[in-house]
């Protein structure tokens, strides 16, 4: 099975879509104020996101003299890489310069002010990933001149003049995306999906081709017996373990959870890849609990601690920088149940407030995962997640008060259960 995780380049929606449908912006400005040069990049397309895998790059052409301080800068060579992009959720090892994309953030600059530069934009024919793989700083040695005109590994698409600080402008470089994507196209003979789907990633992550062996294996499109199933959402420790068990018991269900224990091994691994990689192996997590779901299904009701909703909910929460507002408008696409997964009969999504949350998250004590650390130091993420699951579609999410005692819980939801699935 050719389980794609294209969907997911719908969740790097920017906020500035409809504003500039189809042009990515480089604005360099330098102060004479601030002693320094800003460049801002926006990203307003989102079919843009696909090529940052072949990520682009700005390099700062600096002079040889600030005309403030009347030294020297930097020595030859001067044309000094400075800035990278990649998807807004790559996080750069050992490259603390590369801000998240779209987001605005001064250049290191400072020594630098009143130098002419030059920017540019270049592609490389491989794969971020790849090139942060070598340990971190790779990528800075890939970019270092003289490699850059020469380099196997980038290409110029275009270059421009950026004028002194003297003339206390900003300029902006608007590149036609279209232009940009056919011409890294032509150059790197790069099919923009490829890196998204895990397959890309298989020389690099062993355990990727484990898990397509695995997946290969599943039929498409496995069918649901008559026992119904019922999915556990929400964020952690709102109570799915305790629920899912408890009804386990209650109604002599069979318990499943994406990912599923046959892939359970290789979990650590894809949680320390880029998220786009991470996300893949999640994805394809929830297509073989659904071989399980349609095995258990024809022998008795079914319960699944988490399943796609999680995948789609979490990624989306990740994508989408700032406010809970930039989230994609309700009913988009990125909220459809993927056709070919296997539906569920009923979505439940626990919610507790976000002090009891913290209560739990302190009773339980248990070794707090990366993302975890993050939900709990970014209530605006856990708004996202959470704001995510509910505007998920058909199946939607029936949202269940989790606050109250476990007892209590149980008998609301085996009552949800009961309405649901009798009628
Ligand atoms: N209704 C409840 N009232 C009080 N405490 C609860 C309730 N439900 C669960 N807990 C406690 O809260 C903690 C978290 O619960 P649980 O492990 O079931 O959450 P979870 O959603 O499965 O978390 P995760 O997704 O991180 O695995 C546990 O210590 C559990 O005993
Ligand atoms: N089907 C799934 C299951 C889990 N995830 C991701 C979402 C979170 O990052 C993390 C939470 O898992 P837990 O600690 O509750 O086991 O795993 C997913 O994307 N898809």
């Amino acid at each position: 099975m050719n389980c794609e995780v294209n969907w997911l380049h719908q969740c790097c929606l920017n906020r500035n879509t409809a504003a500039s449908p189809r042009q990515l912006v480089l604005k360099f400005g330098c102060s004479r104020n601030q002693r320094r040069c800003n460049c801002t990049t926006a990203l307003p397309d989102p079919s843009l996101a696909d090529l940052s895998p072949c990520f682009a790059v700005v390099a700062f052409h600096l002079g040889p003299w600030c005309p403030l301080t009347r030294m020297r800068l930097l020595s030859p060579p001067t044309l000094q890489p400075l800035w990278g992009w990649r998807s807004r959720s790559e996080r750069s090892p050992g490259s603390p310069h590369l801000p998240p994309l779209g987001s605005a953030s001064p250049m290191e600059l400072s020594p630098a002010v009143g130098g002419r530069g030059e920017a540019g934009l270049y592609s490389t024919s491989r794969h971020w990933a790849e090139l942060c793989g070598a340990g971190g700083p790779a990528w800075r040695a890939a970019l270092a001149l003289p490699c850059l005109p020469s380099s196997s590994c980038f290409e110029t698409f275009e270059t421009f003049q950026v004028p002194s600080f003297a003339s206390e402008i900003f300029v902006s470089f608007q590149f036609r995306c279209f232009e940009l994507e056919t011409w890294l196209k032509r150059n790197t003979q790069q099919n923009f999906a490829q890196p998204y789907q895990i397959s890309g990633c298989t020389s690099l992550i062993p355990e990727a081709k484990a898990v397509l062996d695995l997946v290969d294996t599943c039929p498409k499109h496995p069918k649901k017996g008559d026992f119904p199933v019922i999915v556990i959402e929400g964020l952690d420790a709102t109570g799915k373990t305790t629920v899912t068990q408890s009804l386990k018991e209650s109604l002599n269900a069979i318990l499943l959870r994406s990912p599923p224990a046959c892939i359970s091994q290789w979990r650590k691994t894809f949680d320390d890849k880029p998220n786009h990689i991470r996300r893949a192996f999640y994805a394809l997590g929830n297509y073989l609990v659904a071989l399980e779901i349609a095995k258990a299904s024809i022998e008795s009701p079914v319960i699944v601690d988490r399943y796609w909703h999680s995948t789609a909910a979490y990624a989306i929460a990740t994508e989408i920088s700032g406010k809970v507002q930039n989230l994609p408008p309700e009913h988009h696409e990125v909220y459809q149940w993927p056709e070919d997964l296997l539906k569920p009969d009923l979505v439940l999504l626990l919610t507790v407030s976000p002090e009891e949350r913290i209560r739990r998250l302190k009773g339980r004590g248990l070794e707090k995962t990366k993302e975890e650390t993050e939900l709990e130091a970014n209530s605006l993420f856990r708004e996202k997640v959470e704001e995510a699951y509910k505007r998920m579609e058909n199946p939607e999410c029936q949202e269940v008060d989790a606050n109250p005692s476990r007892e209590e819980v149980l008998k609301t939801i085996l009552q949800l259960i009961k309405n649901h699935c009798s009628s």
